[in-house]
């Protein structure tokens, strides 16, 4: 797909670049569901003439016992049980390359680069004067020896030293994947965390928004999780959801939250939007085990928040047209959240149709964040700055990632 973002690189361009380029991108997002891993061809060594094609994706589900130390290290890891945490994840990211590589047949030494974003651990936006800060784990020099491929990883660190909240990234990418001339759109990821990017008319005038909306699916899924005593993660398409009722002064509690009042740019995660929001909301309502359609009713009122912050931020913090509004991430796999959405959007005036699938976003939605880390990663090798100093408040464009060379003789275990 040939692309023009309209925006030359401010920075020298360092040479005459690679002409042809694999890349693989990693996420490990805010849901701690697995590792989405996607191999992307890339054509032209300029951002004028790009062209790219995914190859390959694969979403490799954490086994529950990864997951539980993933989630309790996030939420009470000890310096030890991060720092373990670290290097196991720079194993498991390996694990997860070589899989997606074998299964398309593609040997390591035909890719350019691994663009690993890593597991947040915690992310702080700036505020008040006071900086941002933001960690990642899943170690690089682990990933490059046992792929033998170089990695590009820490992505969000310059631009939080740049003054920005180091989120959202993925607007860069998005404007060269999503963009049309036909009309504005928004490309919206309801994972863990839900955050959209307002994309204008492809070669008009206009600047890209994008910011975090709020929660996506991590109270749906910690609320699922305990209705279920553990045995679920998620509310499977919405099942429980439908069969409940919003409770109308929780939903209205939850919508008085600060956040939802701050004008971009914004980012937020688990620290603030977690899992103890739903503990502290169960124990509210008096739930118990067996309590099957109180906890329904939770799931309905949890997917109502969700659908209507995302709804309300559209409405409010949007400069223009919205052609349509693509949905992204996990959440597209929820149909009653999707029309939730909807309704909330057409409520608000906005009614744009709301897409989701491959049809309408021209790749597998669910390949869409780790293929914008490929990206970036190709980005980092040309040199080009990828954040949107507008969507992260950063004082300036910058060049994003860390770069950890292949050691040169190999290193499998
Ligand atoms: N069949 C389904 N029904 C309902 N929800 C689903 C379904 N499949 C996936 N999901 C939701 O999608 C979530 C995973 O989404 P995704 O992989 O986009 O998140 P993430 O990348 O970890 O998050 P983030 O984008 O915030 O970093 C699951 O935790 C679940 O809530
Ligand atoms: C700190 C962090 O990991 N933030 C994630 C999270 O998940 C969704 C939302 O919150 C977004 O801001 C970000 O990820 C995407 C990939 C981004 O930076 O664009």
């Amino acid at each position: 797909m040939p692309v023009d973002v309209g925006a030359a690189s401010p920075l020298p361009y360092p040479g005459p670049g690679v002409a042809v380029r694999r890349v693989v991108g990693l996420m490990s997002g805010t849901s701690v569901d697995g590792i989405d891993a996607a191999l992307l061809r890339i054509d032209g060594a300029g951002v004028r003439d790009l062209r790219w094609s995914l190859e390959a994706f694969e979403s490799v589900p954490y086994a529950p016992e990864r997951r539980a130390r993933i989630l309790a290290a996030l939420s009470s890891g000890t310096p030890e049980t991060l720092t373990r945490l670290h290097a196991d994840l720079g194993e498991w990211f390996a694990e997860a390359t070589l899989h997606l590589l074998g299964s398309a047949g593609v040997e390591p030494g035909a890719v350019s680069v691994v663009g690993s974003h890593g597991q947040t651990v915690w992310h702080r936006p700036p505020v008040d004067g006071r900086r941002g800060a933001t960690l990642q784990l899943g170690d690089p020099a682990t990933l490059a020896a046992r792929t033998g491929i170089d990695v590009v990883s820490d992505f969000r660190s310059a631009d939080v030293a740049a003054g920005g909240q180091g989120a959202p990234l993925v607007p860069w990418p998005d404007r060269m994947l999503f963009s049309v001339p036909e009309h504005g759109r928004v490309v919206l990821n309801v994972g863990g965390m839900a955050n959209l990017t307002w994309l204008p008319p492809r070669g008009g005038e206009g600047r890209v928004v994008a910011f975090d909306t709020g929660p996506g699916n991590v109270l749906i899924d910690h609320a699922a999780a305990l209705a279920s005593g553990g045995t679920a993660t998620f509310d499977d398409r919405g099942h429980g959801a439908a069969a409940g009722r919003v409770h109308p002064e929780v939903l209205d509690d939850l919508l008085r939250d600060p956040f939802f009042d701050r004008p971009p740019p914004r980012s937020t995660g688990r620290e603030h939007f977690g899992p103890e929001r739903v503990e502290r909301l169960a124990e509210r309502l008096g739930l118990g085990a067996d309590d099957g359609s109180g906890w329904n009713d939770l799931l309905a009122t949890l997917t109502e928040f969700t659908a209507v912050s995302i709804a309300d931020a559209v409405a409010r913090w949007l400069p223009g047209d919205v052609g349509d509004v693509l949905v992204a991430g996990g959440g597209a796999h929820n149909p009653v959240l999707v029309a939730r959405l909807t309704a909330a959007l057409a409520e608000r005036g906005v009614g744009a149709p709301v897409r989701t699938g491959s049809d309408a976003l021209g790749l597998d939605p669910d390949a869409r964040e780790a293929a914008a880390f490929a990206l970036l990663a190709w980005a980092h090798l040309e040199r080009l700055p990828a954040n949107l100093p507008e969507a992260t408040g950063a004082r300036g464009p910058r060049v994003l990632g860390s770069f950890t060379p292949a050691p040169v003789d190999g290193d499998a275990p």
